[in-house]
């Protein structure tokens, strides 16, 4: 604990208190070259929930070898996907907050929602320190990850809670930890998988990959396997896809372990060997499209599977600003607000006023 704590802002005495909603994705680099990306991957990859290799034994790796190779590598990637706005990942996800405000209100809900990165900026510390600034007393974290994983919601709870070390007067917080198996979120997923149907025909199979994580983790009691394995059945269900009609794979493996299995890539040229022609794929786990979908799989993954005879690759959009999906946030966030005052605040005379109508037929009532 710090020995003292960062002053509090002056009290205002009737201020309408602030809700907060803090839409969380992981982070990206603030520009595409090797020093933003080396900032970025020095502060991802020394989180011990992303890699859980005691400090003694990474720090050589990661200061000797890591940082020293792969923010070059890395930085190319990025520029690949890069738009005139910025990092895909943030793009959406700053729209994504602004959609979400806009739509909560429309349903009655006041409240401030603010984008924030869990690795570089807006940074939930700056974020947090934003809405306490306005006056939030109560805050809800919304990770954007539907799949419960150590790595990406508990780390973003470690930052809230860190933020908190520093503060006197907390916010009420409350989390979002998952969302995999959230009907509306499935079917935001599957009228996503409908309409690409729609408009680019469809292929033999459906293959789901999901991000990776080092397999041992499934072994130390981490969901995320068997979250990402019940969104892949709920999805196929949705979709009325028969068990040979779909597969879920893992993505992204990073370092020499081993990790969820089956590996996508390789899944892809596996399928093509085996003759599969054409295949749609989608990322359910990735709630905006990102380095690891653009990249990863819409260029590797896409030649990959072409080269190993494959002819059509289709890939589907994560869901990023789709209707379905901004209306999937919102209820998983009302949800979660219940019980907030989070409905439009009549000012005081106003409020007084309902009070004198209540009270008048009350009184009326009883004297009938
Ligand atoms: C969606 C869930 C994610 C899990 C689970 C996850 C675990 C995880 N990731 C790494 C290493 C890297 N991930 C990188 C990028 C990245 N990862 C996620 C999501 C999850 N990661 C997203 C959304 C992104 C995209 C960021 C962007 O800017 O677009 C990267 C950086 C890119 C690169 O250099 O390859 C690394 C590294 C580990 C080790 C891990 C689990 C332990
Ligand atoms: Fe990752
Ligand atoms: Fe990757």
């Amino acid at each position: 604990m710090p020995m003292s704590f960062l002053p509090e802002p002056d009290h205002v005495h009737g201020r309408a208190p602030t809700i907060g909603v803090l839409l969380v994705n992981l982070g990206t680099p603030d520009a595409p070259t090797p020093e933003a990306t080396r900032r970025y991957l020095a502060q991802f990859l020394s989180d011990p929930r992303v890699i859980e290799i005691p400090k003694a034994a990474w720090w050589p790796i990661l200061h000797g070898v890591i940082l020293r190779t792969r923010p070059a590598k890395s930085a190319k990637k990025y520029a690949s996907i890069w738009t005139r706005d910025g990092s895909p990942l943030l793009v959406w996800t700053k729209k994504q907050a602004a959609l979400l405000q806009g739509l909560l209100g429309e349903q009655g809900h006041r409240v401030k929602v603010l984008p924030a990165m869990r690795y570089g900026n807006p940074s939930i510390t700056s974020q947090l320190d934003a809405l306490r600034a306005e006056g939030a007393t109560r805050v809800l974290i919304l990770p954007a990850y539907p799949q419960y994983s150590g790595a990406t919601t508990a780390s973003v709870v470690d930052d809230v809670a860190r933020w908190s070390l520093a503060h006197r007067h907390l916010p009420e917080f409350r989390f979002v930890n998952r969302y995999h198996d959230d009907p509306r979120y499935i079917a935001a997923l599957a009228e996503s998988v409908r309409a690409h149907w729609k408009a680019e025909g469809r292929g033999e199979l459906l293959l789901m990959s999901f991000h990776g994580m080092p397999a041992r983790t499934l072994a130390l009691g981490d969901p995320y396997h068997c979250e990402c394995l019940k969104t892949g059945r709920l999805l196929a269900e949705a979709l009325g896809l028969s068990e040979a009609q779909y597969k879920v794979s893992f993505q992204s493996r990073f370092g020499k372990a081993r990790w969820l299995e089956p590996y996508t890539e390789p899944t892809l040229r596996e399928l093509a060997g085996r003759g599969l022609k054409s295949v749609d794929l989608i990322c359910p786990g990735f709630s905006a499209d990102c380095i690891e979908t653009l990249e990863e799989i819409d260029m590797e993954a896409r030649e990959a599977f072409l080269h190993s005879g494959g002819q059509r690759f289709s890939y589907i959009p994560c869901l990023n600003d789709r209707p379905a999906h901004i209306r999937a946030l919102a209820a998983i966030a009302t949800q979660h607000l219940q019980g907030w005052p989070t409905t439009v605040v009549p000012d005081q005379a106003q409020a007084a006023d309902l009070a004198r109508q209540r009270e008048a037929a009350i009184t009326a009532g009883a004297s009938r």
